[in-house]
């Protein structure tokens, strides 16, 4: 989600889009056409975009997943920092918003680098498992309904390699996961938030970037 829980102002926000960000011509055009959409809010933003891309530098990936494309904006960020053979596996339900994602990575040049999978993520993912896929991904960024987040949890971990990274956007809801709550979206993310934060398994923390951003590094 594109508007921040942080009380950012919108002349912070384009001085950010102005000099804190790379955002290429592709991924303007992608953002400012989704703009217009029903449910434009679901974008990430382009300091996320900007932010995504970095850590997979740093990580050196080659092998991304993405659970959640829409129009595809957090893939053209991410794709586009892999090297010629890496590959970004994209997860998404929606034929109608990735036919839109599809068009943005054509122009981009990227298509050779994403595998678009439309069927529910925990499929997608129990396949590549069941593939041999197991420690074979580098990071992963889920983006996807919130209900779902704990299952691409446990599923993300078997994929990762040691060392790997995870990133769930939306880990603050808006401020609701400070709160109490009975809809079920902000139970989960609240779950969800609390299961990592117990787990040994890895390293982590929360930062107040977008709408709430996890990082999750397997040990
Ligand atoms: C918040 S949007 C993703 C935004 C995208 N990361 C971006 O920055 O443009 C969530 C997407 O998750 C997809 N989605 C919802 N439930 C899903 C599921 N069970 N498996 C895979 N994708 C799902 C929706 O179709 C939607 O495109």
């Amino acid at each position: 989600m594109s508007r921040s829980t942080l009380n950012m102002t919108d002349v912070i926000e384009n001085y950010i889009w102005q000099v804190g960000v790379r955002e290429t011509a592709i991924m303007q055009q992608c953002r400012e056409e989704t703009a217009a959409m029903p449910n434009a809010n679901m974008q990430i933003a382009p300091e996320q975009g900007q932010f995504l891309a970095l850590l997979a530098q740093l990580t050196g990936a080659r092998r991304i997943i993405e659970v959640g494309t829409f129009t595809g904006y957090s893939a053209l960020w991410m794709a586009s920092v892999l090297p010629g053979d890496g590959k970004l596996i994209a997860c998404d339900i929606s034929d109608e918003y990735t036919s839109k994602a599809k068009q943005y990575w054509q122009q981009a040049g990227i298509t050779n680098k994403i595998d678009l999978k439309i069927k529910p993520a925990t499929e997608s993912l129990a396949e590549l498992l069941a593939a041999g896929g197991a420690g074979q991904v580098d990071m992963l960024f889920i983006d996807a309904d919130k209900i779902g987040y704990q299952d691409y949890y446990e599923q993300g971990l078997q994929l990762l390699r040691q060392g790997g990274l995870m990133a769930f956007d939306n880990t603050l809801w808006s401020g609701s996961v400070a709160e109490l709550s009975d809809d079920p979206d902000t139970l989960a993310l609240q779950k969800f938030n609390r299961h990592v934060h117990s787990d040994q398994r890895v390293d982590m923390g929360l930062l107040p970037i977008g709408d709430g951003l996890t990082l999750v590094r397997k040990k």
